[in-house]
């Protein structure tokens, strides 16, 4: 099911009513979520994801805009007639009730043409059990079950409906860490079993990296970027967007661009640069990924040495710089090239399509580089 938004806007009103300030809690958003599709929705706290979905699932109305499930507006329909699942963060699970009466519970109010037998319940409840991969769980209470399991059964019982869109707010919130990962993966072998278009809303990067097909940035309210999560870490549209993917983030310093070359101080970093804006400005943010450094004895960059930390495959380097925004700058270095530990300085060169421009006002990227920085 293709899922449309078109202009919507949600206002709350502010808590101070005589100040009679409005929070905008999602500013003009549209999207045409393709059929079929699984779609991150990510960025900070209170930046607009759950009301996003919340809007979706028609818990709240929109201050302006429309929702189509395909040709159909459901903009004015409540949740129920949307033919939607849904899973919240802590599971609502009925704990008086078994794991087979919980998935069951959604098909017993069925209405008209739509009531089913008991025994054709139970084998949408079994099918749906057995997509989660918990049918020897049936018999068990909510309390007896992990908190993985107990989020499979918050699926399987969003999912025995076969709605038409699936919607997730931090699904995964409430898991230990190698939880959260298998179950991701989880969702995500479900979602390509079942095919049904997913929006899931988080607030951590690489989960939504890892599993979506397209991720939404959002940040007060206002979507950053839209695409494919490897296009969007190597093409982010601003600053913001920049910082938010990537872990350790993205190194951000006090650039200039001068004949046409990209400076980090004094030395000339970067010899090749494709600017898209017209007049480059002289004063930039440049951003460079924690992979973008190698090591060099006569890097183009400069920093102090501060530490470095082993990670198993690959080292990570610490270093300052004067012209650095980022307190510690982190390079991942592979551990083939280790440091001279004795020494206080360390050069790096620094490759290209790694390194990106922004402006300073507007935080706007407007370039990146093409050449030069040492790496052939
Ligand atoms: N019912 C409400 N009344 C007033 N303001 C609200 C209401 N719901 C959300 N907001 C405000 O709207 C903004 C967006 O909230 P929302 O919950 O959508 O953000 P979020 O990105 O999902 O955050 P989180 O990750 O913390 O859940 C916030 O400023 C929040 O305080």
């Amino acid at each position: 099911m293709e899922v449309i938004l078109q202009n919507l806007t949600k206002k709350f009103p502010g808590r101070d009513r005589r100040k009679k300030k409005d929070i905008i809690a999602v500013s003009d958003f549209s999207f045409r979520i393709p059929d079929g599709k699984l779609i991150g929705l990510l960025g900070p706290s209170g930046c607009g994801k759950s009301t996003t979905l919340n809007l979706i699932s028609g818990l709240v109305k929109p201050t302006a805009g429309r929702i189509f499930f395909g040709e159909d507006d459901v903009t004015d329909l409540p949740p129920e007639h949307r033919g939607i699942g849904l899973v919240f963060q802590n599971y609502a699970l009925y704990p008086h009730l078994t794991v087979m009466q919980n998935i069951l519970f959604p098909l017993q109010n069925l209405k008209g043409r739509d009531r089913l037998t008991k025994a054709e319940m139970a084998e949408k409840a079994r099918e749906a059990a057995g997509l989660v991969q918990i049918e020897e769980l049936l018999d068990r209470k909510p309390g007896e079950l992990s908190g993985g399991q107990q989020q499979r059964v918050a699926i399987a019982r969003a999912l025995v409906k076969r709605p038409k869109v699936l919607l997730l707010d931090e699904p995964l919130s409430n898991l230990d860490a190698r939880l959260r990962l298998q179950t991701r993966e989880e969702i995500r072998r479900i979602q390509r079993e079942t095919g049904i278009t997913t929006i899931f809303v988080t607030h951590d990067q690489e989960e939504a990296m890892s599993i979506s097909d397209m991720i939404v940035v959002m940040k007060e309210g206002i979507v950053q970027q839209i695409g494919r999560p490897q296009e969007v870490y190597d093409n982010p549209a601003n600053l913001f967007v920049a910082r938010f993917l990537g872990t350790p983030p993205v190194n951000v310093f006090d650039g200039k661009i001068r004949d046409g070359r990209l400076y980090i101080g004094a030395e000339a970093v970067l010899e090749g640069l494709e600017v898209f804006a017209d007049p480059m400005p002289e004063e930039v943010c440049v951003a460079v990924r924690p992979e973008g450094f190698r090591l060099r004895e006569n890097g183009v960059l400069s920093c102090e040495l501060s530490g470095v930390e082993v990670m198993g495959r690959d080292i990570s380097v610490v270093s300052r710089n004067k012209f650095s925004l980022n307190p510690q700058i982190r390079s991942i270095i592979s551990t083939e090239n280790q440091p001279d530990f004795e020494s206080h300085v360390v050069r790096f060169d620094l490759i290209p399509r790694k390194v990106f421009v922004f402006r300073r006002d507007t935080e706007e990227r407007i370039g990146f580089a093409v050449s030069g920085g040492g790496v052939q």
